[in-house]
């Protein structure tokens, strides 16, 4: 009996002396190897800090930037969304290793490099580990999924994406706009000198919430905006716990954060649940042209890729996380860049009026908008929505000449990359869509360098519904608005999760018809 109890104790301690062996490697020897192992290749950075490795550094680096007021015309916002790349890429060049926690992170801003990992067909670099309260978020939706998996999912999705399908999907998003713009037009036209003050950021927000819920929904679209509110303070749970370390298992402890997300996640699940089974025992000839309908109907009618409930649950909800925000954003800082350069929102307004006049614009119409376009991809160059993406290494890896260890996580500063004046030209931090005049592969020294919508197979799935909804949205406000940018307006961009004006955008409006 002593022996057993003896012999117990003795794994034990074992036990616990290899554990905190291991964790002494992972948080000291690792770093110091892995750091020595890239400064032999010439590849520098800030130094390891014990356990936080650069959290901290970056945590105080944003929090002073997050001080600084920005002038109006100031479009080199990286100064306070991105002060950390800012500054190491100063210091160190444009490849630098860096820490999360004690993480290996490679930052990469050479766009050669950067087409390297992204376009890579053999998924040798896929996605890195996402937070747990990001993959809450999302689950297993196109976003996150991996190899096979994906390409079985992205095979059932296309569908809902293709040309012609979203051109059915014009008029319900110019529906949404029309009564959003007519309340604007009352508030207005009873102001006393016939022009209103709208903070449009909030206004856009709604405005694309509406939208997602009824393309992607349809009828259900009441339901879906149900969906869509939960699925919201979700993500702000998310974007709030972003920087913090994991401490294993504390996802399941029942806090009052946790048992808050699970709530939400439930009535996100059950409502789902509610609108895809109504749908299956409906029995109609088709589940309907949203963009649920479509992917329902491509699941069941591809032998063998069928989704399941769960997986098309995902799917929706990456519809709201990924096509919401994003694109509210977009048209947010379109408008900003109108109002701050009235020449150009004349030139916008003179085609729109020629290529739709007066009416509500259809999909046709709105193909010839070059200029609109133009703006558009202007806008997502200085103010894309996505700031920077992640991938890591899936086995030892090679780029340009640098060799990466398995699981290194390779980060992609959007932002910087589109303000280097060595790939943009000297004009690198201004407000100038004529770059894109001869389409996006031209605009740049690099082919590739527009990275808004990402690049290779991994590409923005609804980067056309995007582009359709902006200009849709933007086109219904000149014509029947000329706007400005309010005194109180204060420019200071923030990311959170996506880039966006940190104390919204008033913008004043005057409407051109009684
Ligand atoms: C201005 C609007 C948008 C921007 C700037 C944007 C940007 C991006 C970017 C950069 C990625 C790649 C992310 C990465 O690889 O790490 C991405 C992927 C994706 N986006 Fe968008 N997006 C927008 C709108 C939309 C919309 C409207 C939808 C759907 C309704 C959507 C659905 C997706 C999906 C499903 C993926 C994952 C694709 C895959 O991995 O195969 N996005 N988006």
């Amino acid at each position: 009996m002593e022996y057993d109890l003896g012999l117990a104790l003795c794994a034990v301690v074992v036990v616990f002396i290899s554990s905190v062996w291991s964790a002494l490697v992972y948080l000291t020897w690792r770093p110091y190897a892995i750091t020595i192992a890239f400064r032999k290749q010439g590849v520098g950075g800030p130094a390891y800090k014990f356990w936080s490795g650069s959290n901290e550094e970056i945590k105080s680096m944003q929090r002073e930037a997050m001080q600084l007021v920005l002038d109006n015309h100031c479009h080199d916002i990286t100064l306070r969304v991105q002060p950390q790349y800012r500054k190491w890429i100063s210091e160190y060049g444009d490849v630098f290793l860096f820490w999360f926690g004690p993480k290996p992170r490679l930052l990469v801003s050479d766009p050669e490099m950067v087409k390297q990992v992204l376009a890579n067909k053999f998924g040798f670099y896929p996605k890195s580990d996402v937070p747990s309260a990001i993959f809450s978020l999302l689950g297993k939706g196109l976003v996150l999924v991996e190899g096979s998996e994906w390409a079985r999912h992205r095979r059932v999705i296309n569908p809902a994406f293709t040309m012609d399908k979203l051109k059915l999907l014009t008029r319900p998003m110019a529906e949404c706009a029309k009564s959003m713009l007519e309340g604007w037009h009352d508030v207005a036209m009873q102001a006393a000198d016939g022009r209103e003050e709208i903070e449009v950021a909030k206004q856009f927000q709604e405005l694309t919430a509406d939208i997602i819920s009824h393309t992607a929904f349809g009828s259900n679209y009441v339901d879906g905006k149900e969906v869509f509110f939960a699925q919201k303070q979700l993500q702000m749970l998310a974007a709030a716990s972003l920087l913090d370390i994991e401490i294993p298992g504390h996802r399941y402890l029942p806090t009052d954060r946790n048992i808050n997300k699970w709530k939400l996640e439930r009535r996100v699940k059950n409502t789902l649940v509610r609108i895809i089974q109504g749908r299956l025992e409906a029995n109609n000839s088709s589940f309907g042209n949203d963009l649920l309908g479509v992917m329902m109907e491509a699941s069941q009618k591809q032998r063998g890729q069928i989704m399941s409930m769960d997986e098309i649950i995902d799917e929706c909800k990456t519809f709201f996380f990924a096509g919401h925000e994003t694109t509210s954003h977009l048209i947010t800082w379109a408008m900003f860049l109108l109002s701050i350069n009235q020449d150009w929102q004349e030139r916008l307004r003179e085609e729109v009026l020629q290529e739709c006049g007066v009416q509500t614009p259809n999909a046709d119409a709105l193909n010839h908008l070059k200029l609109v376009t133009m703006v558009l991809l202007e806008t997502l160059r200085l103010y894309g929505p996505v700031v920077q993406m992640s991938r890591k290494a899936g086995k030892d890896m090679i780029l340009g000449n640098i060799s990466i260890p398995k699981d290194t996580a390779v980060m992609i500063p959007v932002l910087m990359i589109h303000r280097s004046k060595e790939i943009w030209g000297e004009d690198a931090n201004e407000f100038n869509p004529l770059r894109f005049e001869n389409g996006i592969s031209k605009a740049a020294s690099h082919p590739n360098a527009l990275l808004a919508f990402s690049i290779g197979p991994r590409a923005c799935i609804g980067q056309n519904f995007a582009m359709l909804e902006a200009k849709t949205v933007m086109a219904m406000i000149l014509q029947r608005f000329s706007f400005s940018l309010s005194p109180k307006y204060v420019h200071a961009p923030v990311e959170s999760l996506t880039l966006q004006p940190q104390y919204g955008l008033p913008i004043v409006f005057t409407p051109l018809h009684a």
